[in-house]
């Protein structure tokens, strides 16, 4: 991590669901979905990090834990020190007011026109974090505070923007003002959850610049979540930030984010490299994976989740969970045998059709 304070840290976080397949049928049993397991982030003032992984893997679940809008099952969170969830039962007096950490920790969506609402224009929608938050702006101030921020980010004339209601907007309008409105609240940290995806190709790029670009006038933290290594990579490696690869409810690898991508450990991760042709890392045709069918979450491989499709793969990881552990460099690290060379999986016998090979 940098070498600022730490804003949110996850301890051995879980958020497990009962699915609802017990409620149809009510003699079978109720299943869980294991969305995130044991995981372990801190996210540090001004770090831009992104999550990366396939639908289903438990990004949001994770980005939502990271901000108090998902209660972990196990585990604690924590907002500069305090137990966010601590923070929220009555009577307890925290050290930092739930209603403190709630402005401190912010979300954009990837379907912004839901978090704006369609009868107010945006100078109102924009209007309302500043009376909540910076009561001491007058009403003049405040107009001039919504008017700059709709020139900084290029809705200009801004008087004309300010107008509109969210009807009015493209997508990538809509999606500025959603990113303004969290901004004017301060925040230490935004969860941008698949905030580009809906964008057309040629706006994500401009998008994501700009969330850079602000980052630095508002000194804030990005947990950025996406599908798409291509995005992840763009925006980690431009703020100089992290990269972590969830596969099936695990965060399978985690460290800077150009280590992570030019020297991948977890097989999960190459994969990920493979199918993202923007890289042109490799030449390989056929994806470094034993099958392409992805487990079930409810009901994942015991062992390293990953063993199922894994090419190295060998009866060790089937039968043991592997920690997450450091590499070689600093603040990479992995839940991959494969970096630990006196790991019991050296002497173990590969699957069927995996190897051994480095
Ligand atoms: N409220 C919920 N109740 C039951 N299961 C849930 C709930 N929320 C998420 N899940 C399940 O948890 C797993 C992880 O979901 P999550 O949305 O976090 O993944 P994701 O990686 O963000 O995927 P996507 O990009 O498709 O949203 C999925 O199997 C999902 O069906």
């Amino acid at each position: 991590m940098s070498s600022d304070e730490t804003v949110v840290s996850l301890s051995g976080v879980d958020v497990h669901f009962e699915s609802e397949s017990g409620s149809l049928n009510p003699f079978k049993d109720p299943q869980t979905v294991r969305a995130v397991d044991d995981v372990d982030l801190e996210i540090a003032e001004n770090d831009v990090i992104a999550i990366v992984g396939e639908s289903g893997s438990g990004k949001t679940t994770l980005g939502k834990a990271a901000v108090g809008l998902q209660k972990p099952t196990n585990g604690t969170i924590s907002y500069r020190g305090q137990d966010i969830w601590k923070a929220q039962k009555r009577f307890s007096n925290p050290d930092i007011p739930f209603s403190e950490i709630r402005r401190s920790l912010q979300i954009i969506h990837q379907d912004p026109e839901s978090s704006l609402n369609p009868h107010k224009s945006v100078r109102s929608s924009l209007e309302q974090p500043l009376k909540k938050w910076q009561t001491s702006l007058g009403p003049e101030d405040r107009e001039a505070r919504i008017l700059a921020m709709l020139e900084k980010v290029g809705m200009s004339p801004p008087h004309d923007y300010a107008e509109r209601y969210p009807h009015q907007l493209s997508g990538g309008e809509t999606q500025r003002v959603a990113l303004i409105r969290a901004l004017l609240m301060n925040p230490d940290l935004i969860l941008a959850d698949e905030a580009v995806s809906a964008l057309d190709v040629s706006l994500r790029v401009e998008m994501m610049d700009l969330m850079l670009d602000l980052q630095d006038s508002f000194d804030t933290s990005y947990l950025f979540i996406s599908h798409d290594l291509s995005n992840a990579r763009y925006v980690a490696e431009h703020a100089d930030g992290y990269l972590g690869v969830m596969y099936l409810g695990e965060l399978v690898e985690f460290g800077p984010a150009e280590e992570v991508l030019q020297n991948p450990q977890h097989p999960y991760t190459k994969v990920l490299r493979w199918a993202t042709p923007s890289l042109e890392i490799t030449d390989a045709t056929e994806p470094p994976v034993r099958t392409i069918d992805i487990p079930d979450p409810v009901d994942p491989p015991s062992g390293c989740r990953f063993h199922t499709r894994c090419p190295h793969a060998t009866a060790h990881c089937r039968d043991n969970a592997p920690k997450s552990r450091s590499t070689d460099v600093p603040e990479h690290r992995t839940a991959c045998y494969r970096v630990d060379e006196h790991s019991e999986y050296w002497n173990a016998e590969p699957l069927e059709g995996a190897s051994l090979d480095r």
